[in-house]
């Protein structure tokens, strides 16, 4: 029955979201601090993903550049997802699996954070992403699923990992978007300090 589908949906959402809280709260606070590390040494942090990744992508760089659910100050952040002229000449000239890692390497400087979603880990495109993040000495913050795929192999130390423990993109893709929350109000609350309301 369609009714009990819907309803299934929202019971695994749930249940996920519960699951995740134990699981990522350790790696969601470091990756606060990472970012919240760069953005008050003045670097900046550049965002990509595919598909709903790259929704996400955008959806975090607006809360970072506009604001999130109080006033601060602007924060330097990049969705690589969204220059159509950059995007299809170098997946027309060079390959899909470049797009962000050629704009990775024509913005990125040592210190600035490159943040990746991929609920497989295995899209060339963020694989190779993360690579010339890496290669240009930023800091990588990986959001995936399950194992991480392949570019879990590719972290180091340095890097934080938040892997949604669940094999289904949907779900994944559910928690990310909470995890972007997560991330934007913990930078709002290390950069600024505890809200008046609730001070
Ligand atoms: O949003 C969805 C599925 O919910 C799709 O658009 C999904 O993002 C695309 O299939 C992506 O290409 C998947 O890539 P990835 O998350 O495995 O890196
Ligand atoms: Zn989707």
């Amino acid at each position: 029955m369609l009714e009990q589908r819907i309803q299934q949906h929202f019971f695994d959402s749930a249940d996920l979201k519960y699951q995740a809280a134990e699981a990522l709260t350790g790696p969601i606070a470091r990756a606060v601090d990472v970012l919240a590390t760069a953005v008050s040494n003045g670097h900046k942090i550049l965002i990509c993903g595919n598909g709903g990744s790259a929704a996400d992508s955008q959806h975090l760089a607006a809360e970072l550049v506009g604001r999130f659910e109080r006033e601060r100050p602007e924060l330097a952040a990049i969705a690589l997802t969204t220059d159509t002229s950059t995007l299809t000449a170098v997946a027309n000239d060079y390959g899909f699996d470049h797009v962000f890692a050629k704009q990775v390497r024509a913005l990125g400087l040592p210190g600035d954070v490159l943040v990746a979603f991929s609920t497989s880990g295995n899209s060339s495109s963020i694989v190779e992403a993360v690579r010339a993040a890496q290669a240009r000495e930023m800091s990588v913050l990986a959001l995936t699923g399950r194992t991480g795929g392949r570019v879990a192999g590719l972290l180091r130390e340095a890097d934080v990992h938040i892997a949604v423990p669940n094999d289904r993109t949907a779900r994944i893709q559910e928690v990310h978007l909470l995890t972007l929350h997560c991330l934007c109000d913990g930078l709002d609350w290390v950069l600024m300090g505890e809200p008046e309301s609730l001070a």
